[in-house]
């Protein structure tokens, strides 16, 4: 690892720097109308008996005498089918645990209609699993794939590889499908890459070694120990979720403000560690930074760039100083909610954990770090008038304690603000539900989908009308914990409309061998990429824990 002013620096691997030049020529080369995905090139493996200095000097070859770094699309499709593979590195695996109709599946669904789409939905596990193959344990630097030790489930479409958050609802999808063994597989695989490289990777891919995504990885082992009280995976958790911790609550990742009394409350943000374009999308950073000329401001944008994608919300006006313009993206400077909900879920999980282990004081410790934690969200991003969380833009580069402003709250509306109330000391709370349900009432984030993740129209992928909010799944989950008649009437409320929407997206045009994208999904807002046959990891998972939560009632239409 090396630094840069800004902060720390991954390496990336001379494969990955390779197949950047590939993908740099394939888009100067292709005409404007058919630019080719950048991360086709970027997830590309060596064709044995090749090796990389043999295909670099024949790319050398390929490009030399072109001055515009432009070759013909003939020969460069040649070239790429000549030395490279694509897609042999992941191999389709039979789980073993699948059965096509698991034993107590979703009893609360009473619609006929709404059953048998569920079980299709059930049925998708099986095109999403694969094992990685021999080749990339055996060649590791032939392939950007990274190995890993079980069958992962990928989240379909150009995503070829394991996704850090995505894992958490597809595994909460898994466990409802009795698939235990491949849930906890998956749980194996994100604790190698924290063994590995001390935090969980944004995916299983070379080229996201330098940041991590939303931490729920002691969510997802919490939601495992639920199903199947299996304490030997506490047991091996533990050390592992101590290492991630370490990794949130320290360096770059942490910041402190000060309040008004002087009292320093810890909390964390995203840091991503690189400040080049990224290289799955690396001909798009660099277009974006284009007009950007001081180095220093370069590299602080792509950093601000990498680090979005570390929030899973890549992009958001969410992380823009002026939105919608792009090259304000400040990402480092926020500190954000939902962040520092999974890091309080974290400590209750770690002490919930120790506990169970029969580590009182490491516990007790756990139980100290959330509540310092919980006081932070009181004092720092709750906002009394706002009846929610809201963000909080740091002044300073946060290496040094701040003094807490109101100013600095961001009054803007996220699905992310109303996520603090999955946790179990704010859902117990009577009065604080019933603030946080008129709010998100009045929000204007109550789509015909379900919760949309802005109110701002920016053409992001993370702002609406797209609306990708995973983090409904939460918000509903808490709302229902509380118990009270008027939250799980909205929840139910959200859930039905998210369940209508996904339906109607799968079953539009015949089924769902129709392929779908967001923009298609229009007034709905919500959802996600739908591939033939395979749905998107992380919405069937959502779609199957809304209908554990609810059923479907006989009567009731799925029609929207
Ligand atoms: O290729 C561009 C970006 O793709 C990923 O982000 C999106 O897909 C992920 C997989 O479903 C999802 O976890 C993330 O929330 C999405 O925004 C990737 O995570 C980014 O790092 C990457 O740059």
């Amino acid at each position: 690892m090396a630094a840069s002013e800004l902060g720390p620096v991954v390496q990336t691997t001379p494969l990955v720097t390779f197949l950047q030049r590939v993908q740099l020529t394939a888009h100067l080369s292709y005409p404007k109308t058919q630019t080719p995905d950048p991360k086709f090139y970027i997830d590309l493996s060596l064709k044995p008996p090749h090796h990389l200095s043999t295909i670099e000097s024949a790319f050398n070859d390929l490009t030399s005498g072109s001055r515009d770094l432009t070759v013909p699309v003939d020969k460069l499709e040649k070239f790429v089918e000549e030395y490279f593979d694509d897609g042999k590195d992941l191999v389709p695996h039979e789980p073993e645990d699948f059965v096509s109709d698991p034993s107590e599946f979703l009893l609360n669904v009473e619609n006929d209609q709404v059953r048998e789409w569920a079980r299709e939905v059930h049925v998708l596990w099986r095109t999403l699993c694969y094992r990685v193959s021999d080749s990339v344990r055996e060649s590791p630097d032939r392939h950007t794939l990274l190995p890993l030790p079980e069958p992962v489930i990928i989240p379909g479409s150009r995503f070829k590889e394991v996704y850090y958050w995505d894992s958490y609802w597809v595994i909460k999808g898994l466990l409802i499908c009795k698939m235990f063994t491949t849930a906890k597989g998956l749980v194996t695989n994100l604790m190698s890459l924290v063994e590995t490289y001390g935090y969980a990777l944004n995916g299983a891919r070379a080229y996201y070694t330098n940041r991590s995504q939303p931490p729920l990885l002691s969510s997802m082992v919490y939601e495992i120990y639920n199903a199947t009280r299996d304490e030997e995976l506490v047991r091996k958790a533990i050390p592992v979720l101590l290492k991630e911790y370490e990794f949130w609550t320290s360096g770059k990742h942490k910041v402190v403000i000060r309040d008004a009394s002087g009292y320093d409350h810890m909390l964390s943000r995203y840091y991503a560690m690189w400040n080049m374009p990224r290289p799955e999308s690396y001909v798009f950073d660099q277009e974006s930074a284009s007009e950007i000329s001081c180095t220093l401001e370069k590299q602080r944008f792509h950093r601000d760039i990498a680090t979005a994608a570390e929030t899973g919300c890549d992009f958001s006006t969410r992380w823009m100083r002026d939105p919608p313009n792009f090259t304000t993206l400040a990402t480092t400077s926020v500190v954000p909610v939902d962040l520092n909900v999974f890091l309080l879920k974290m400590e209750l999980d770690i002490a919930f954990m120790m506990e169970t282990a029969g580590d009182k004081n490491g516990s007790e410790r756990f139980v100290k770090a959330s509540e310092a934690r919980k006081k932070a969200f009181e004092t720092v991003l709750w906002n009394e008038k706002a009846g929610q969380w809201l963000d909080y833009w740091l002044s300073s580069n946060g290496d040094e304690p701040e003094t807490w402003k109101a100013e600095n709250q961001n009054n803007n509306v996220f699905a992310s603000n109303f996520t603090p109330i999955w946790i179990s000391s704010f859902n117990s709370d009577e009065n604080l539900v019933k603030k946080v349900v008129k709010a998100l009432e009045n929000s204007g984030l109550i789509a015909p989908a379900g919760i949309l993740t802005s109110l701002t129209n920016s053409g992001q992928q993370w702002d609406y009308p797209n609306g990708w909010a995973p983090q409904q799944e939460m918000i509903v989950t808490g709302l229902v914990r509380s118990g009270l008649k008027v939250a799980k009437e909205i929840a139910e409320e959200i859930a039905r409309r998210w369940i209508r929407s996904n339906y109607s997206v799968y079953k539009t045009s015949g089924g769902i061998h129709e392929k779908l994208n967001v923009a298609d999904f229009g007034e709905y807002g919500g959802g996600g990429e739908y591939e033939p046959q395979t749905g998107f990891g992380w919405s069937n998972g959502v779609i199957l824990a809304f209908l554990e939560e609810f059923g479907w009632p006989s009567h009731l239409s799925i029609e929207p």
